[in-house]
């Protein structure tokens, strides 16, 4: 099996991030670019991770008019990252527009299409963070409205909780590539995370992918956080 460990690079400038990277390189998958990295390096710091030839997940969750996500999703695999965001709350055509805009883009550039993963349901959300923002649905029913429309939609690849695994198991084509941040191995704070499982956990549900942030980056030895993880689920 790949290693299933994407480490997130919530670090503020180019150097702490490529640092990062080169200590945890040999225990991980993958690294995430999110919003504070890439609004300080700029599309550079993709550049230079994909220079050491890991693979990146530009997480930049596009929300926007069809036309506009389309044009950003272009532009990121045109970056060539191997996995990106856009929030599955801009509808079945938003969706269908950044999965068509991938696949055109990456045949025009001779390399292979990022896997567009749709973020359902933010893992620092709970059903009263829904409600406030006028969804009654509890949680889980809203994570698979939202998963159904992304796979109607062409999406191959969704973003939820480790807690929704089981039941989006049941409903979507095995090939749906789960990713799965709100991991917490046990002896660290949730922070604002709210819907959380182990990494083990979260692969016994039958997660492809575990997004790590904090458990890793700020421990004090990032290298063994990720080591640490690594052996909890050889
Ligand atoms: O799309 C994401 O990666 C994401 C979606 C989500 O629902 N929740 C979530 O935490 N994330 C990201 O996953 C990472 C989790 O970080 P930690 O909570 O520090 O492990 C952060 O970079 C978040 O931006």
């Amino acid at each position: 099996m790949q290693n299933p460990i994407i480490v997130a690079l919530d670090v503020p400038n180019v150097q702490t991030a490529l640092d990062l990277a080169a200590q945890v390189a040999p225990v991980v998958g993958a690294f995430k670019i999110g919003s504070e990295l890439f609004t300080s390096a700029g599309p550079d710091i993709v550049r230079r991770i994909r220079a050491t030839g890991a693979a990146v997940f530009l997480d930049l969750k596009f929300n926007d008019i069809p036309n506009t996500v389309a044009k950003a999703v272009s532009a990121a695999t045109r970056l060539d990252v191997q996995m990106l965001t856009i929030h599955t709350s801009g509808g079945s055509e938003m969706m269908r527009a950044a999965e068509q805009a991938a696949q055109q883009t990456a045949l025009q550039s001779g390399r292979n299409a990022p896997l567009v993963l749709g973020v359902t349901v933010l893992t620092s959300m709970d059903s009263n963070n829904l409600s406030e923002i006028g969804v009654q649905a509890n949680v889980g029913h809203q994570v698979e409205r939202l998963a159904t429309l992304a796979s109607q939609s062409g999406l191959r690849g969704l973003v939820c909780s480790p807690l929704e695994i089981n039941a989006l198991r049941q409903i979507l084509p095995a090939s749906m590539q789960l990713v799965t941040p709100g991991i917490r191995t046990g002896a660290e704070k949730a922070d604002d995370q709210k819907r959380t499982l182990t990494p083990k956990e979260a692969l016994a549900a039958g997660a492809n992918w575990l997004v790590i942030g904090r458990p890793i980056y700020a421990s004090e030895n990032p290298r063994a956080a990720a080591e640490k993880i690594l052996t909890s689920i050889s």
